[in-house]
């Protein structure tokens, strides 16, 4: 497999074969400089495994967190889950864009798509992939945790076998009841770093970058549901995952997914900031240096350079982030401007302000670095605790956190008062998840700034909307009106939302996207 970016890494053999014990009293027998060296090679060693805890990438702790989820059944997550409202919503919205983004493009001639679902996690698409309008012939699903893709391959055979529960007449479109039309496969893979075009079936169906001189890749869609946000860490990754969409698409196809939306997460740290600014004194500057859509690596008050799309070290420009309501029109440019300070209506988060150590160097501000989130312990240490200030202590920076009962956001350390995030990657926030995601890092991605990235990989924006619009718009539509009451949306007969407020809240945190490879 070869390697995006850096290089494979090496599974070593494990050192660690326990050797028998000393009989009792052996002890004695060794001398103090037998002990010494003992002691310090049990350093050395402890040593290292600190060094390799603190390095452990990113993807390392994604990969075992996901791996650690438990698969839990159908019936718990429709019965005992408390976040059951959440879940059906979630699973509506998905169901809804695949849906909607692989009908037929020549309906009189309608062929088997081939898919390929980048972070397909435990399978948890299959059922929805199985009752798209436009039948499937290939599925392929890649994701790292090797654990999920085991389950997702053990998902896969029961539906083969017919050992699904669901299906249209029961339970909308997210179990399966009838046997797969298709063929899949799965592989436990890290799609930001590593080339898909050596997995075998994907190199058959077709990978490459393509030109009007040869062929690109072969997949009519490629899904990335929940996951696009991890790629965010660094340029690097962010581009390694566009090529592998882009490499694996053929001319035509389409790209779909679901992240946290980037105006959500500008307008509640604007908000943050606002508060700040009116809990600052009325008197004297606050010396805290202010991030305001500048490179953290510049020395203050020096200008940003151009952005040039592709340029390793250049950011976007001042990015108007785009007001989330694309029009849905295929091969539609995405035109709309929102000045820095817009609120996204309907979703105003909550801002706590919460107090960390300081990520302040020289007076400057040190981007979020790519390390490990912080623990529970660290998000639930209590602000007024914290806030006591000892008269020969510095003051504490702040940092944006919102959420509710069900879900959290968190920044590690300062985040930009404009919410403008340049440059586009890196900007770390930890996420917390009921019964879902335990505390895991995650990446803001920008929305222009991605946008703009995705066209240098012939990747042009077709849709973008959020969650809660897409509701908004969709309710009453006459497939996804009806789906949403079997998936649990809604009560039976355009019954009442069964979604609850902070439910509808965390949801909202998110937006869909379809891009088009031209
Ligand atoms: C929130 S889960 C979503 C799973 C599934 N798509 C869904 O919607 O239910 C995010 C998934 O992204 C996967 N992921 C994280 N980093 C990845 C990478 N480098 N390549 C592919 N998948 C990745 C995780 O392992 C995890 O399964």
């Amino acid at each position: 497999m070869s390697s995006l970016g850096s290089k494979r890494p090496r599974e070593e053999d494990s050192n660690d074969v326990s050797r028998p014990r000393k009989r009792p009293g052996g002890a004695a027998r060794v001398s103090k400089s037998e002990t010494e060296a003992v002691l310090q090679r049990q350093h050395q060693r402890a040593e290292e495994a600190r060094q390799a805890a603190a390095t452990r990438g990113v993807e390392e702790v994604v990969r075992q967190h996901y791996n650690a989820v438990p698969q839990r059944g159908r019936d718990w997550r429709k019965t005992d889950s408390r976040i059951k409202g959440l879940r059906s919503f979630n699973n509506w919205i998905k169901s809804t864009i695949i849906h909607k983004f692989s009908p037929a493009e020549a309906e009189a001639e309608p062929y088997p798509l081939r898919v390929l679902d980048i972070g397909c996690g435990k399978g948890g698409d299959l059922g929805k992939w199985q009752q798209a309008p436009q039948p499937l012939e290939l599925y392929v699903g890649v994701d790292p945790a090797e654990v999920s893709i085991e389950q997702a391959r053990e998902r896969y055979k029961q539906m083969a076998s017919g050992g699904g529960r669901g299906g249209r007449g029961r339970g909308g479109y997210h179990g399966g009841g009838r046997p797969p039309t298709f063929h899949a496969e799965f592989f436990a893979e890290d799609a930001f770093t590593y080339s898909l075009g050596d997995i075998p079936v994907i190199r058959d169906v077709g990978f490459g970058p393509g030109s009007r001189w040869g062929p690109g890749g072969g997949f009519d869609v490629v899904s990335m549901m929940f996951c696009m946000h991890y790629a965010f860490e660094n340029e690097v990754k962010a581009k390694g995952m566009l090529a592998n969409v882009a490499g694996s698409l053929r001319k035509g196809g389409r790209f779909i997914g679901v992240i946290p939306n980037s105006d959500v997460i500008r307008s509640a740290v604007v908000a943050f900031h606002a508060q700040q600014a009116k809990n600052k004194p009325p008197d004297g500057p606050s010396g805290k240096a202010e991030v305001s859509g500048q490179r953290n690596d510049e020395p203050a008050g020096s200008e940003s350079p151009p952005y040039i799309i592709g340029d390793q070290d250049s950011g976007p420009p001042a990015e108007p982030e785009a007001n989330a309501s694309t029009k849905d029109t295929t091969h539609a440019k995405h035109t709309e401007g929102a000045d820095g300070s817009e609120v996204v209506p309907g979703v105003t988060p909550a801002i706590n302000v919460l107090t960390e150590p300081s990520s302040e160097v020289n007076g400057d501000v040190e981007k979020p670095k790519a390390d490990t989130a912080s623990t529970k312990d660290d998000r639930l240490r209590s602000s007024p605790q914290r806030n006591e200030k000892k008269d020969d202590e510095q003051p504490e920076p702040e940092v944006a956190e919102w959420g509710n009962s069900i879900y959290r956001v968190r920044f590690p350390g300062d985040t930009p008062k404009d919410g403008i995030f340049r440059p586009p990657y890196g900007w770390k926030y930890s996420f917390f998840m009921e019964e879902a995601v335990e505390e895991v890092p995650e990446y803001v991605v920008p929305w222009e700034a991605f946008r703009a990235i995705a066209e240098d990989y012939n990747l042009e924006l077709q849709y973008r909307k959020p969650f809660a619009e897409i509701w908004k718009e969709e309710q009453n539509h006459p497939i996804f009106g009806p789906l949403s009451e079997r998936m649990g949306v809604r009560g039976r007969d355009g019954g009442p939302l069964l979604v609850s407020d902070e439910e509808m809240e965390a949801a909202s945190f998110y937006h869909a996207f379809c891009f088009y490879k031209i």
